[in-house]
């Protein structure tokens, strides 16, 4: 078995593609903070793509992790030269894989913060780039205004020569930067966030703004902050996944990726010290991403909130087996047509029809095995992001309410903790102990979990809202997920 790093990619089997460009000839130009499976499924293949082209030498990576978890993605990366396997699996059961080259370093910044500023301080980094998940940005979802008594933001303001948060060290690179008569990096958030760049502008303004209001003014007005819809299923790689890297390739890769076939990633042209050519890797370069962005928050991420927690309920653990079940199907198109698609504008060269299909398609991709546990986690940082908006906007335009309203309560029924035959629910959430007390109460009280303002803000004193919401509570306690989504649709 080759342990997978530079000195095997010659010896690799035929059938496993490597990189064909000099790795050894690669420049940083990049910082990516939140280096997980999902950067390595996307970006970091697009960028692939183009060094394979004999582009973009000059925009190689370097991976940041600043949770304690990014421990074991350092030591993974090192020891592999960051060189990863990216698993590419159609419904079929064909199966594409490729040696991924384009991280070239990793730091893991509570071992050495300095080390990760100064790298963001460094004359050939010209992007900033994020995939540190929705909560990652540390706003409000209802008011949106930045959570300054975030114990770790605190930190990062009363040391600012040692920060532990993405703010604290990106900020410290910014000001680094400015004092060296730098041109500023551009800050691409690559997160599920409806104006991801506009939303981590209006974090990162309000973090410098707390540290000094002439900086918050600097990188409001140096900094870039392109928006992006970025698009592709990767599930949570498993020993499985490594397992079949080895008996398929013969090699032992420490962590791989696997993910579908499909990809997208449409992005603002904003970016303030150059970029890669990522259009000539399929990247579509738009003047406009918002259309884009809510087609596929409200279409594909919504529908995974709508088919997660009604799924477990019903017993289904992956992905596949709910997106195949006819009710569930037929649940998800009528959620899309009905409630989603009227609060879209139309999107450039995208038939809305064919792109809810296709959606089942993909969440029926059996190969790919994603899971239902994936995307019941850090539900309070999803359903008022993706799926709250539809609500809103239909109430005040008079649009039907009734299947958003219900994956709502599903949601508030699943955070009980028990599912339908009185087994415990691993519930993944970072307010997990609040919202299950709350759910606790709520056969007593049906109302309890949407009275969250911080979740919902004035959702409960609609009358409307509150009625289709208590009845879908009470038909998910006395007839179970399953009835009640059959009689839903
Ligand atoms: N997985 C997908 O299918 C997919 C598809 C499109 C977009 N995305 C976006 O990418 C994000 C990451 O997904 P993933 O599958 O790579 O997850 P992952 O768990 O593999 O990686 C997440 C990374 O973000 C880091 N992180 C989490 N919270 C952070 C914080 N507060 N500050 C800094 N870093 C933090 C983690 O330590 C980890 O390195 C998603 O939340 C989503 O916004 C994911
Ligand atoms: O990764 P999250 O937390 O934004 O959401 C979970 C899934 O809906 C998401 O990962 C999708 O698989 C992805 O957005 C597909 O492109």
């Amino acid at each position: 078995m080759l342990p997978l790093n530079a000195e095997n990619l010659s010896r690799l089997p035929a059938d496993l593609a490597v990189p064909t460009y000099d790795r050894g000839a690669l420049r940083t130009g990049i910082v990516h903070f939140g280096v997980g499976g999902f950067h390595r499924a996307h970006q970091a293949m697009y960028l692939d793509r183009l060094m394979n082209d004999g582009k973009a030498l000059d925009w190689a990576i370097c991976g940041v992790g600043v949770m304690p978890a990014d421990r074991r993605m350092q030591q993974v990366l090192d020891a592999q030269d960051g060189l990863y396997t990216l698993v590419v699996k159609a419904p079929d059961g064909t199966l594409e894989a490729r040696v991924v080259g384009s991280i070239r370093e990793y730091l893991f910044a509570p071992d050495d913060p300095e080390a990760v500023i100064e790298k963001m301080a460094s004359p050939e980094v010209r992007i900033v780039s994020l995939t540190v998940t929705e909560g990652g940005y540390n706003f409000n979802a209802v008011t949106g205004e930045f959570m300054a008594d975030n114990k770790d933001v605190q930190h990062d303001l009363a040391l600012p020569n040692r920060p532990r948060t993405t703010f604290g060290l990106i900020t410290a690179a910014i000001e680094r930067r400015r004092e060296r008569d730098l041109p500023a990096f551009t800050i691409m958030s690559c997160d599920n966030i409806q104006g991801n760049g506009d939303a981590a502008r209006r974090s990162f303004v309000a973090f410098a703004a707390l540290r000094d209001p002439a900086l918050a003014t600097y990188v409001d007005e140096n900094v870039r902050f392109p928006n992006s819809m970025v698009d592709r299923i990767t599930p949570v790689t498993t020993d499985e996944d490594r397992d079949e890297v080895r008996k398929h390739f013969g090699v032992d890769d420490g962590w791989p990726v696997v993910c579908e076939p499909f990809t997208q990633w449409t992005l603002e042209d904003s970016f303030g010290a150059g970029r890669p050519a990522w259009e000539e890797a399929g990247v579509q370069v738009v003047p406009d991403v918002e259309p884009y962005e809510l087609m596929k928050l409200r279409l594909l991420n919504a529908s995974h909130q709508a088919l997660c927690y009604f799924g477990y309920l019903s017993g289904y653990r992956l992905v596949h087996d709910v997106a195949r079940d006819p009710a569930f199907a037929k649940f998800l198109l009528t959620y899309m047509k009905r409630e989603a698609e009227p609060t879209l504008e139309p999107v450039p060269g995208i038939n809305l029809d064919e792109y809810q299909h296709q959606l089942i398609e993909r969440f029926s991709n059996a190969q790919v095995k994603d899971t239902v546990a994936r995307l019941c986690a850090e539900s309070s940082d999803r359903i008022p992001k993706w799926l709250l908006p539809v609500i809103r906007h239909n109430l005040d335009s008079g649009g039907e309410i009734k299947l958003a309203t219900a994956v709502v309560a599903s949601w508030a029924r699943y955070d009980e903790g028990t599912d339908e035959q009185g087994g415990p629910i691993d519930i993944v959430d970072r307010l997990r102990d609040e919202l299950n007390a709350i759910a606790l109460t709520q056969r007593d009280n049906p109302t309890a979990f949407i009275q969250n303002r911080e979740l919902f803000g004035d959702l409960a004193d609609n009358a409307r809202f509150v009625e289709a919401y208590t009845e879908v509570l009470d038909s998910l306690h006395t007839r179970g997920a399953k009835a009640t989504l059959e009689a839903l649709i």
